[in-house]
């Protein structure tokens, strides 16, 4: 069986790399046109509900044809039952629009879940692929691409696809069936005033098409302004302390007030122009429907037609009417859909630049966290002018510590980068116990490894979820005492619910040293050979400072490990020293020989390591 995230599509329109889509305007998600051909992309994901479309569109042609049956119904009832005065007719026909009825009212509910669960199904699944694809692409193809454009794509494309084939589709289907089968029996029954509607028609249909465009038009304005009005609310919301230290209330609340007013002005416009259109299309289809009446009329008075015959006709004619009309309000919705397909393929379709290769090495086999830099140089895909790494060679033996210092922008962190992958370098390689780390499986790899960041990145999970993050099968004594190693243990168990206790969105709800013993906890418990440390360059009070230290020492023992150093305490313990400056190793050697001999260094002691806490 193929898997959500295999699904590969075919789509002649693919744009892998996007311009800034806050200048293009034609960028909204939700009001795209596009050619209705790209909706053949939703084929494979609606191909695997078969049985339920089967079933879907057999009850809509049941429907269908009992709606049609009703005409002749209303017919038989006015001419044989009201006419003839026959009470038995009158029950006999009566009798069987009732079970039609009931066959309709059951064809309609059967009818309405299978569609309305398929647009469901074939939502949640372009959901999975989307980001099952999304979470495993080459992280530059975030820097390239804006985050809230493909959560757009995520949420808004996806519900407009739902709506639609839940809906929409479902509609237009059932109403192009009863416009042509409406049609095919207006003929049938009388082919001359077939004729006078279809002169009639253009009288209808032209004013709506006209205002109806000026309505969709308003009603893209008004999902847009709509839209701003959430992107305000959702930055105030976030900066709310920024709001508040400086008094900007009342300023921000004017502000609110212009976005919100801007939306209601063109609602407002929207909801004139429909009103008009409603007015005139009641107008002119009664307009309409009176001619038919008057020509139909006429021939009932001079016997050229059956009172029923009429009824009959007239009921068609409202029927195929009504078809024309959602039709083309359809129309515009599935040129939306077609779009929203076409941003979600595009992004289904992006190939990952990092990848596992075909047949990794057997990692199993080696373990140890040997590291060799070999002229490595890399620039970033955005800065291609600029290397971040310029021809390093460096060679790191299993259990050294090596602290890495620079002046800010000197690549140290794209080290880091480079080794986890997150990036394939330009020139020279990269190696990790003697192999390519793109030899590597990627989860090996990374498995190997544990990353602590300067600012520690927590989920808006609890507290266990948070450490167990890289190891989730570890039991709650092995989360325990990697919380004890990193003196993480003692405050956790005064949060409100221990280790359960929710911790806010990244952590709001610890402060930076808690968060930090937590990150660390975090890497112990994943117990890598390799462990990527960045200092935190943000002074801790000391009883927190002496926490933490305590705990990263415990935490580097026995591991290779790179620190992008900050403090001259872990500047001294390591084995070497690595001083880097514009992407280039300038001195390597240990503290006192590059007090000796590098000018750099001798700054950056100053600067840096002396001031911060030792
Ligand atoms: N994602 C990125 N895209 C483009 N350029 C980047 C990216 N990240 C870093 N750079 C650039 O690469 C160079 C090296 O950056 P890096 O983050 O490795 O420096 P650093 O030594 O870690 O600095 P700091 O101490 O300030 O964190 C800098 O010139 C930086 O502007």
């Amino acid at each position: 069986m193929t898997s959500q995230a295999d699904i590969q599509v075919s789509s002649s329109n693919i744009h892998t790399k996007h311009s800034d889509p806050s200048s293009d305007p034609s960028s909204d998600p939700s009001s795209q046109k596009a050619p209705l051909n790209l909706l053949k992309n939703l084929v494979p994901f609606l191909a695997r509900y078969k049985l339920r479309m089967a079933g879907a569109m057999t009850a809509l042609l049941v429907t269908t044809a009992i709606t049609l049956s009703f005409g002749s119904g209303l017919r038989l009832l006015i001419d044989e039952g009201f006419a003839t005065q026959s009470t038995d007719r009158l029950n006999q026909i009566l009798l069987g629009m009732l079970v039609l009825a009931v066959i309709f009212a059951i064809g309609t509910i059967i009818r309405f879940f299978l569609v309305t669960t398929l647009g469901e199904l074939v939502t949640k699944d372009i959901r999975q692929s989307v980001f099952n694809h999304v979470v495993k692409l080459h992280p530059s193809y975030f820097e390239e691409n804006r985050s809230g454009e493909i959560m757009s794509r995520l949420t808004t494309d996806t519900t407009l696809l739902q709506s639609i084939i839940g809906s929409s589709v479902s509609f237009a289907l059932r109403s192009g069936l009863t416009m042509v089968g409406g049609l095919i029996m207006m003929l049938i029954t009388n082919p001359k005033l077939t004729m006078v509607v279809i002169l009639a028609v253009p009288l209808v249909l032209i004013p709506m098409i006209v205002f109806g465009k000026k309505v969709r038009e308003l009603s893209k304005r008004s999902q847009d302004r709509v839209a701003d009005v959430g992107t305000f609310a959702g930055e105030m919301i976030q900066q709310i302390k920024t709001v508040q230290s400086y008094n900007r209330e009342a300023y921000e609340i004017n502000n609110f007030d212009k976005e919100v007013s801007g939306a209601y002005d063109v609602s407002k416009l929207r909801i004139r122009y429909r009103s008009i259109l409603m007015g005139s299309a009641i107008f002119l289809s009664f307009f309409a429907i009176g001619i038919m009446i008057w020509v139909g009329g006429s021939d009932v008075i001079h016997g050229r037609m059956q009172p029923g015959e009429l009824a009959e006709f007239v009921l068609y004619a409202m029927m195929v009417a009504m078809g024309v009309a959602s039709i083309s309000e359809v129309m515009g919705e599935l040129q939306r859909a077609a779009g929203a397909t076409e941003r979600l393929m595009d992004l289904i379709n992006v190939h990952s630049e990092i990848q596992t290769p075909e047949h990794p090495i057997d990692a199993s086999s080696s373990k140890n966290g040997d590291i060799e830099f070999k002229q490595l140089s890399f620039n970033y895909p955005t800065r291609p002018d600029k290397p971040a790494i310029d021809d390093i060679q460096l060679s790191i033996k299993q259990g050294q510590t090596i602290a890495i210092v620079g002046p800010s922008g000197a690549g140290k962190s794209t080290i880091f980068e480079l080794l986890l992958r997150f990036y394939d370098p330009q020139k020279g390689q990269i190696l990790v116990n003697q192999h390519n780390i793109k030899d590597w499986s990627l989860d090996a790899l990374r498995q190997n490894m544990a990353w602590v960041p300067q600012h520690p990145i927590l989920f808006s999970a609890d507290v266990m979820h948070n450490i167990r993050y890289g190891k989730p099968d570890a039991t709650f004594e092995e989360v325990v005492e990697a919380a004890k190693a990193a003196n993480a243990h003692e405050f956790i168990e005064k949060l409100p619910q221990g280790y359960e206790s929710y911790l806010g969105e990244n952590g709001v709800r610890l402060s930076g040293g808690q968060k930090q013993r937590i990150v660390i906890a975090r890497a112990i418990l994943n117990n890598p050979n390799i462990l990527l440390l960045d200092e935190a360059t943000s002074a801790l009070d000391a009883q927190s400072e002496h926490l933490v230290q305590n705990a990263l020492d415990r935490l580097v023992l026995s591991r290779t490990t790179l620190v992008i150093a900050h403090r001259l305490s872990t500047i001294k313990n390591a084995d070497c020293i690595v001083v880097m400056d514009e992407g280039r190793i300038v001195e390597t050697g240990t503290h006192d020989q590059l007090m000796q001999t590098s000018k750099l260094y001798q700054n950056l002691a100053r600067l840096q390591f002396m001031t911060s806490a030792q």
